[in-house]
């Protein structure tokens, strides 16, 4: 089932798993309309009740080579800003999406498209992809999030050998650093990773999307603000069916059916 098409990307929904493709030959490059494209197929993907997943890859060998820089070269400083503002927000929102996403990585991750993986929740590449941060060597640096979002995911020392160098990683280098959670060949790659996203779909919306903001607010707002959150997630989800359901399931020995509510 088609959920949203247009030039760049499309989404399609199968068995509770909504699958964003962006497509932009030859190397999925980001431009302003990608970006707005890129927004609302997410959006969609979030939207549409049967999706209880979300995966982002691309077509093609490649996964995102970055920022268009023949787009770039045309940028003054005042634009650059403004497109920076433009891709960060795109980012914060699939971030901030209240399923569970996952970076599907079919190739080169590079500059902004290692920063829309980081964006993800969970990270798939395959084997001979590589994901780095290589703005250095063209006199910039990342404006799309990444300096903020590798070095949460890997530290200080890791991030920034990865940033001043702006040397790639290979997959199994980002496995091993914890920046992926799996490497897999070509051929299975987007099975692995479907498998995974559908493992998802029966089980409760409304806790996936608490457990994400718990973590997101440890990450924007402190380990207090955290703890904080926890509660009143509890707060509020055992004041849900779902919240009664989990629990009647376990002592009913039978298998829970959480409806999102
Ligand atoms: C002077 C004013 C500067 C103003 C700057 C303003 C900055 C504001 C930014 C705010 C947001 C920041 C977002 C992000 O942080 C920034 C970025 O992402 S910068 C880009 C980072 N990515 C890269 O540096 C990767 C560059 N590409 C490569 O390393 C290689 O091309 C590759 C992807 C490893 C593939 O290598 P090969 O297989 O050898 O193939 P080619 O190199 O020949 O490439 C094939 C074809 O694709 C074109 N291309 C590749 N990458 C890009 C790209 N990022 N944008 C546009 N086009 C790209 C390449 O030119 C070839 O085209 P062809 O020659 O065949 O027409």
């Amino acid at each position: 089932m088609l959920l949203f098409e247009n030039d760049n990307v499309t989404v399609t929904l199968a068995s509770g798993v909504a699958t964003v493709t962006i497509d932009r030959p030859p190397v999925n490059a980001l431009n302003r309309e990608l970006l707005g494209a890129l927004d609302a197929a997410v959006a969609a993907a979030v939207r549409s009740p049967d999706s209880h997943s979300i995966l982002l890859t691309g077509t093609g060998r490649r996964f995102v080579a970055g920022a268009d820089i023949t787009m770039l070269a045309q940028l003054d400083g005042r634009s650059a800003a403004e497109f920076g503002k433009i891709i960060q927000g795109t980012f914060n929102r699939i971030e901030a999406a209240s399923k569970p996403t996952v970076a599907v990585i079919n190739g080169d991750a590079l500059g902004g498209g290692l920063e829309l993986a980081l964006a993800c929740d969970i990270r798939f590449a395959v084997a001979d992809a590589r994901l780095g941060l290589p703005e250095i060597r063209l006199g910039l640096v990342p404006g799309a999030g990444g300096t903020q979002r590798l070095t949460e995911a890997l530290g200080k020392p890791r991030a920034l050998e990865m940033l001043l160098t702006g040397t790639p990683l290979r997959a199994s280098q980002a496995l091993d650093l914890g920046l992926v959670n799996g490497v897999f060949d070509r051929a299975d790659l987007g099975r692995e990773a479907f498998e995974w996203a559908r493992s998802l779909t029966a089980g409760p919306p409304l806790a996936y999307a608490a457990a994400k903001a718990c973590v997101r607010t440890n990450l924007t707002a402190g380990r207090d603000r955290g703890f904080l959150e926890e509660v009143k997630s509890l707060e509020n989800l055992v004041d849900t069916a779902d919240g009664r359901e989990g629990v009647a399931a376990f002592l009913q020995k039978r298998a829970p059916h959480f409806r999102g509510c």
